[in-house]
Formats: C-alpha cells, structure tokens, sequence
C-alpha cells in the first residue's frame, strides 16, 4: 500500500512515459549508433534520450524524490541507504532487442519505499502497451485506451494444461534448461527485458526463473506489477521477496517469478541451483 502515487501523479507519470516512449520509438525507426559501455554491455542515443526525459518528469513531478537511473553516475550506497522513498528507472530495458529491432524493449520506472517497489510503470513502445501496478490498488494493462486489471493465473494441472515458463533470450540458458528438466509438464516461451515479469503478472506465463545477473533497475517496476496482480517475485535461494537498496551492489541474486507458490517447481528451483 502506498498513499505517495495519488491519481493525478499516476496520469502524469504514465503520459510522460509515453512521451519518453515516443522519443524512443522516434530513434527506433531510423539509424542510431551504438556504443559499449564500460561494462561491455551496449548504449544508444535511445537509452540516453529516455533517460534524459524520464529524470526530467520525475523532477517535475515529484521534485523531493531522489532518482536512481541506470544511466546516472552511480550514487553511493552511504547515501542512498538513507533513502526511505526514491525512484528507480531503467530507460531501456532490454537494449540489445532494441538494437536487434524486435520489438521486446521497455522503459521502466519505480517507486521503492523501504526497499519495496511499491508502485511500477513498464512501457513497451512498439507494442503499445503499458502495464501499471501499486501497491494496495492492483495491477493493470493499458492498449489503445483500453484499461484491462491483471491478475496472476493458478498453477494448472501439469497433466492437463502444460505449465508456462518464461526465459530470457540471451540469458542464464543452462541453468533454465537444468529448471526445466525438473519440472512437469510445461511449455517455454523467450521474450526480451521485463515485459517476462509482465507475461506472469498478466497470467500468460506461471514461471520466470532467473539465474543470471540483472540490476535492481530491471526488475524493480515489473515487479511492483508481478506483485500487484498477486505474484511474486522471489529470492532463488531464500524464496524470500527481492527488496531493493540493501547493499553496495545494485546487483540482484538469482530470482524466480511465480504467480503461485508451489512445491513442484520449488523442488526443481533447489536442484537446479544444487547442480
Ligand atoms: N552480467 C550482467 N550483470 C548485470 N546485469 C546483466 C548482466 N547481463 C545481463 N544483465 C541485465 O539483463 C538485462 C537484459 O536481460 P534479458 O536479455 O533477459 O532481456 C540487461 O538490461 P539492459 O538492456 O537494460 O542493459 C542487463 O541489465
Ligand atoms: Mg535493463
């Protein structure tokens, strides 16, 4: 539950979004460069774009809330675990399927309070569709002016309608594989950035493990949606939630995302981790 997003802030921050979405979209569609960051890891002018006009909202709209972006110079953690309440965005998720021109890229944008993200807008330009989450007020799908509220599916039977498990396309495929061999029947699908924690929030996908690295920017707003529309989004090994901004590294563990706790794929979770 959070009192901070009221509903005005809520339409300003999703139009601002879509501006950002708009500016993207705008370098999507012609010739960018591409740069590598020190970290190897690919930048555009798209990422920077985004980035510049998402930090400009959030001073606009909410100018007593530090940020923490991706593509700022990183704020220490001597003074950011001081922050009870600040926002946290990735102005490009999924960077490499931007570059690719798939499609599967989103901007993302959170609120953490106390280390939860507690309301999260993820926006995919090219698919037109938003999905928005806050704590205490549930979980929702915008396209096209149309408003659909998101709930996680229950787990089917395995034996009647085959699990859905969602993976990255580039990511952690072994120890995907190593999951997936432990568990009943299923289907896998691949998708590009956050909008796999979107997949289960929406009900499309029961399962997202991942065992691979990614920053508390990438899952920060989907997870407020996951959560939101009843899902989960777990420490690998713990099976305790993903709390932000409690340590230097802005790293995540390995995570899973669930619409439902289950002992079947938690069996699995644990022999795949004890490979
Ligand atoms: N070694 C690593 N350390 C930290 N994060 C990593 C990483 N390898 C990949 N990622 C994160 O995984 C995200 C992409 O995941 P996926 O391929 O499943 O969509 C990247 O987001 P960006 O595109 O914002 O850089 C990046 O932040
Ligand atoms: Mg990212």
């Amino acid at each position: 539950m959070t009192d901070f997003v009221t509903d005005d802030m809520r339409t300003r921050l999703i139009e601002g979004v879509h501006a950002a979405g708009r500016e993207v979209l705008a370098i999507y569609e012609r010739d960018f460069d591409v740069e590598s960051k020190a970290d190897e890891s690919p930048l555009t002018e798209a990422d920077m774009a985004s980035h510049h006009a998402l930090v400009a909202l959030l001073e606009a709209v909410a100018p007593q809330v530090p940020v923490l972006s991706e593509e700022s110079d990183g704020i220490p953690f001597a003074i950011r675990r001081a922050w009870d309440r600040y926002w946290l965005i990735d102005p490009l998720d999924g960077t490499k399927e931007f570059i690719n021109k798939n499609g599967e890229f989103t901007l993302n944008m959170a609120l953490i309070e106390d280390g939860v993200p507690v309301f999260g807008i993820v926006h995919a330009p090219v698919l037109e569709t938003t999905w928005v989450g806050q704590a205490g007020q549930g979980a929702v799908k915008l396209t096209n002016g149309e408003k659909q509220a998101l709930q996680v599916r229950a787990l089917p039977d395995p034996d009647v309608e085959p699990w859905k498990v969602v993976g990255s396309r580039r990511h952690g495929a072994e120890s995907f594989e190593a999951f997936c061999a432990a568990l009943p029947a299923h289907e896998r699908v691949s998708m590009g950035s956050s909008l796999k924690l979107c997949l289960v929030a929406e009900g499309k996908a029961d399962l997202y493990p991942r065992l691979a690295p990614t920053c508390e920017w990438d899952t920060a707003a989907a997870q407020a949606v996951v959560t939101a529309a009843g899902g989960e989004v777990l420490n690998a090994e713990t099976l305790e939630s993903l709390r932000c901004n409690q340590q230097d590294s802005v790293l995540n563990p390995f995570f899973i995302v669930a619409g439902q706790r289950d002992a079947r794929w938690e069996d699995a979770l644990r022999a795949s981790l004890e490979r």
